[in-house]
């Protein structure tokens, strides 16, 4: 009788308000917890059992929360901010980040022109007089939009949604973002201003849409407001903490500032007697709780948005929209992905077949990596890049927990010492089975003829070498490979060429090329109750194949249906049998 083997869905946990719309493309493949309220506490208590978070702008995923994260492989905004997301400790763990920078722009944009409006004709104040039984008309007179100067700080997404919007109003635009694209503003009838002092100085109303960064915390503090009009309206749907509370607060009061119109702030929701809650209470502000993407649409194009994402990412692939990974296309993913595999697979045949050279801490190598033929012409090699750290740091590295992948593959190489070149070669690989192959080359540092010189010495159980060839050891060391139905080869290892399947149990053996070889490694196997699946033998490379000391050698490459046992490993070192040889599992 066969017993399924029951492996359980991954798990995606939300602990906020996120839209039906997409969580209905994760339900089916995934367990999805929805859990609103949690607090912080109870948040790392319990993301230790999960794959995926879902976040807006509530939860706070700090480098502690990632830290109590065992399984994560995503956290995903649903919306655009990211600031409550510790991205830096995130890329550290290889959690990717993503969000939806255009699902919710509309509404923002909106919101920022509803809150405007709001200001410039008192419909805050209205509503509660009328409410309250008053019928106030001349104390609520406002001012129009039309022929005002809006100023605007950020022109991005956001920033050029409200200047379209505005536009139709008929008011004069003029904009602060050193950044900005000056096709886009002048498509928007925006113009472009040098100084943030000059937007301030003209503005009648000033809103900002820049993200809440270092050098925009506190950027309007009580010297801006004191360059603009008395008269001005400033708004903010961006982020608190970009104008500065308190100031604005005393600003309004002095009559020095005419009114505002606030979405975000410095703490929300706002605690009292805050610079937060005495700005929210001030009779000249209009307030909303952080509400500029909460339209329904909005939410269904985050929701969806995100969700997309987090399927690709479990299913091994590349999000769209990752905030700390390289953006990929998936045609390039596509064409990328046998030779992920195989970069892989030569990282860790590196790493276990050189294990004695490799130092549990850092490798304090350099390799030369070199992708030819096609291969040469892809847009980004960072998929290979990682795929080669993974290999060369598993087979040395705990598993458990540990995520090696495109987003923290620099960063971990860079904490082990691994110095990796990258190279390409248009070389012509017509006369060749493949069109394009990727050759791994590490460097030798002088010190490594002063290692090991006896089998015993070995820091790895697997590795038997005689002491007579140390000479090798001061050479780089090669490993060349292929893809060929999109399946990995190897085609040389060191001084050796010659073609093998990267994959299972093998066991290399370096021999004098003499007869009788192959025969007593087989009958030594034989005896140990290890089946031989294939061999290969590797003669010398052509390029190294003039007549010196080493001449006379070829690798033996077997693959076996089960681990060697270190007996057998000792025994097959004799004069009649191997100078070297390595078990590796790839
Ligand atoms: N209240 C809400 O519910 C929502 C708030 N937002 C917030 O709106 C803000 C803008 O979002 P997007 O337009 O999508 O971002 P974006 O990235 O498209 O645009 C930001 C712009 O700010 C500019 N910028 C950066 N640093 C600057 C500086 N020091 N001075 C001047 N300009 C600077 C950039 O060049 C860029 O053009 C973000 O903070 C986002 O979190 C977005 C959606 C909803
Ligand atoms: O997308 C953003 O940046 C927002 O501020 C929206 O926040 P929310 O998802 O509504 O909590």
């Amino acid at each position: 009788m066969v017993i399924p083997v029951y492996t359980p869905k991954p798990k995606i946990l939300i602990p906020e308000k996120v839209s039906p719309d997409g969580l209905a493309l994760l339900k089916e493949r995934f367990e999805v917890d929805e859990r609103k309220g949690l607090s912080a506490e109870e948040l790392k208590d319990i993301i230790a059992n999960y794959e995926a978070l879902i976040i807006r702008s509530e939860t706070k995923v700090t480098a502690e929360l990632l830290g109590a994260a065992k399984k994560l492989q995503v956290v995903a905004r649903a919306g655009v901010g990211v600031d409550n997301v510790d991205v830096v400790a995130a890329t550290k763990h290889g959690i990717i980040v993503v969000n939806s920078p255009s699902g919710n722009i509309n509404a923002a944009a909106e919101h920022t022109i509803a809150l405007m409006m709001a200001v410039a004709r008192n419909i805050g104040d209205a509503s509660a007089s009328i409410k309250a039984g008053k019928w106030e008309r001349s104390r609520l007179v406002g001012i129009e939009a039309q022929g005002k100067t809006l100023a605007i700080v950020g022109l991005g997404k956001v920033g050029l949604t409200v200047a379209r919007i505005a536009n139709g109003f008929g008011m004069r635009l003029i904009a602060y973002d050193p950044y900005a694209n000056p096709t886009l503003a002048a498509a928007a009838s925006v113009t472009l201003k040098p100084s943030l002092a000059e937007i301030l100085e003209e503005a009648d109303f000033l809103t900002l849409h820049t993200p809440l960064i270092a050098s925009t915390r506190d950027m309007i503090n009580a010297a801006e407001l004191a360059l603009m009009k008395k008269t001005a309206i400033i708004l903010n749907v961006a982020r608190g903490g970009m104008i500065n509370e308190d100031a604005l607060v005393e600003a309004l009061d002095a009559g020095t500032i005419g009114g505002a119109g606030f979405d975000v702030f410095t703490s929300e929701p706002p605690q009292a007697n805050t610079s937060a809650s005495r700005l929210i209470a001030h009779p000249k502000v209009v307030a909303t709780p952080h509400l500029g993407a909460s339209t329904k649409e909005a939410q269904e194009n985050v929701s969806i948005d995100v969700c997309e994402q987090v399927v690709a990412i479990l299913s091994g692939e590349l999000p769209r929209s990752a905030v700390n990974a390289p953006i990929i296309l998936p045609e390039e993913s596509r064409t990328l992905q046998p030779y992920v595999n195989l970069l892989e697979k030569m990282g860790s045949l590196y790493t276990q077949h050189y294990s004695s050279r490799v130092n549990s801490k850092s490798f304090r190598t350099t390799f030369d990596i070199t992708y030819e033929g096609a291969l040469a012409n892809i847009n980004t090699t960072k998929p290979l890049f990682a795929a080669l750290v993974k290999g060369l740091l598993t087979p040395i590295t705990s598993s458990d927990g540990f995520n090696i992948n495109i987003v923290n593959a620099e960063i971990l190489a860079k904490e082990r010492g691994i110095l990796i070149n990258e190279q390409r070669s248009r070389e012509n690989t017509e006369d060749k089975p493949y069109s394009s192959f990727v050759t791994l080359r590490a460097r030798a540092s002088r010190s490594l003829s002063h290692q090991r010189t006896d089998a015993s010495r070995s820091n790895s159980p697997n590795s038997t070498r005689t002491p007579v060839k140390q000479a090798a050891e001061s050479e780089d060391q090669v490993i060349q490979g292929f893809v060929s139905g999109n399946k990995p080869f190897i085609s040389r290892l060191d001084r050796f060429k010659g073609e093998f399947v990267p994959s299972g149990t093998l066991l290399i053996c370096r021999n004098f090329d003499s007869c009788g070889k192959i025969g007593f490694v087989g009958s030594l196997l034989g005896k140990a109750g290890v089946n031989i699946k294939f061999m290969n033998v590797a003669p010398l490379h052509e390029v190294d194949g003039a007549e010196d000391e080493f001449s006379s050698e070829a690798l033996m490459i077997l693959g076996v249906d089960k681990p060697v046992g270190e007996n057998v490993m000792k025994a097959l070192y004799t004069t009649e049998g191997v100078l070297e040889a390595n078990l590796v599992t790839l």
